[in-house]
């Protein structure tokens, strides 16, 4: 009975639920459901480290208890290759927007909204529903629970949802037939992406060509920036922004930068900073440039510009990279580093904001699953993928030898590393 690993896990789940428990009550504050007007987010402030972390040990346990309890057979035989498809059909009839946030629609009053046969949504959205995504008051009678109304009322969230249970996906899916066919590429057209879609281009090519799915893209990445560990607040308090530059005065360039939510931040913390914000695609740039707060416009600029071409802005203190370089393979990404040698002057930094990998015996166990799984996503769009801190050290001597790795530091509270080089020079 001592050395009993499900009544230990079972025996820390209950001592963990009961802190979490224990400070919303003294914090008043709400119990987690799925009710209508539920918050949308488990309400523990940042500073509450030993809460959340019972909150995150309550997850992991919870996971390996599940698992043991099933055993091999029963735990292989739990995976649903279904569990997205509700998520995909929500996202693609705009179902959630269709439901009135607090009101009822029937089934059939739904399917002549949606056009989809009323059998088939009832079908779906009971799917929906045992995954506390929707509810059904009554029978045949659906209203929002607070999973669907999150995705009624939050476009970029809807927008996350499409990419990942469309184009995600489809990658995913056609992944075995990328490495069966191109073993052991780097080409970002050789994937599961280019397969799925018929198409030599990478993603963002492709997507280019494509403004209805460049400006998703673009969406979902906002979306992603506001994910816990992800704010822009992280990023500015993990790195010394302020000694950028000569006098506090310099100019940070954000390479791939898409929306510029960093930037647009980074600029209103640290006022003799300017910023410009480079992305491939024009209609994103402008989007984007349309949606930048009117107070950080002299110092915040977008530009369009294939990061692969010579970095055109010239002796900038920082160039930027956030989520841009675990996109592409070695060759690729030595490539664009590459790309920026013209324009540095000597002590420009280049600094990598993105997930590193610990080594296989340091993964938190509870953490392998979703660092794993991330990973992947750049394999089947890209032939990318994260790396390890010795990858990142091997990438910068492999684009140049001039590129100094000056140390890297994970941003609290994220998965998240900022690494700095520096450029020493031919
Ligand atoms: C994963 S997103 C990261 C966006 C942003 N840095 C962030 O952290 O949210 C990668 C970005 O690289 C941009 N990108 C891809 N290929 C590019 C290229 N050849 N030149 C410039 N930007 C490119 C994409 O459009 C996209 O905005």
């Amino acid at each position: 009975m001592d050395d009993s690993r499900i009544l230990e896990l079972g025996i820390r789940i209950g001592r963990n639920t009961a802190k979490v428990n224990e400070y919303l009550a003294a914090n008043n504050l709400p119990q987690p459901s799925f009710d209508l007007n539920a918050p949308s987010q488990f309400p523990i402030p940042d500073n509450e480290t030993e809460i959340a972390a019972a909150r995150k040990a309550v997850l992991h346990d919870c996971l390996e208890l599940r698992a043991l309890m099933f055993g091999p057979r029963e735990y292989l035989e739990s995976f649903q290759h279904n569990e997205l498809v509700s998520q995909q059909i929500i996202a693609r009839f705009k179902l959630a927007e269709a439901v009135p946030i607090g009101g009822e629609v029937t089934f059939a009053e739904l399917a002549d909204i949606s056009g989809l046969h009323e059998i088939h949504l009832r079908k779906l959205l009971r799917l929906a529903i045992a995954q506390h995504i929707f509810c059904e008051p009554r029978p045949g009678v659906v209203a929002h629970s607070a999973a669907s109304r999150l995705i009624a009322e939050n476009k970029m969230l809807a927008d996350w949802i499409r990419y990942s249970t469309d184009d995600l996906w489809h990658a995913a899916y056609h992944m075995g037939d990328a490495l069966a066919r191109y073993p052991g590429s780097e080409e970002p057209g050789e994937t599961g992406f280019s397969l799925a879609n018929k198409t030599s281009k990478d993603m963002f090519q492709f997507f280019a060509e494509k403004p209805e799915l460049s400006l998703r893209f673009a969406a979902a990445m906002r979306f992603i920036n506001g994910r816990p560990g992800l704010e822009p607040e992280r990023v500015i308090n993990g790195y010394h922004w302020d000694k950028v530059g000569k006098g506090g005065i310099g100019t940070v360039v954000d390479v791939g930068g898409s929306h510029g939510k960093i930037c647009i931040e980074l600029a209103r913390r640290f006022p003799s900073l300017s910023f410009i914000v480079q992305d491939l695609d024009e209609q994103v740039v402008r989007d984007a440039e349309r949606q930048r707060p009117e107070e950080v416009a002299d110092r915040v600029r977008f530009m369009a510009h294939d990061f692969f071409k010579e970095q055109p802005v010239k002796g900038a203190d920082v160039y930027f990279f956030r989520a841009v370089l675990h996109d592409w393979s070695d060759t690729y990404a030595a490539k664009i580093l590459q790309a920026h040698i013209p324009a540095l002057k000597l002590g420009a930094k280049i600094l990598i904001s993105e997930p590193v990998v610990p080594e296989p015996d340091k993964i938190p166990a509870g953490d392998a699953l979703r660092i794993r799984a991330n990973d992947l996503v750049m394999l089947e769009l890209f032939n990318g993928g994260d790396r390890e801190m010795a990858d990142f050290k091997r990438l910068l001597e492999k684009a140049h030898h001039g590129f100094q790795f000056n140390g890297a530091n994970q941003v609290p509270g994220s998965n998240h590393w900022i690494i700095e080089a520096e450029w020493m020079g031919e």
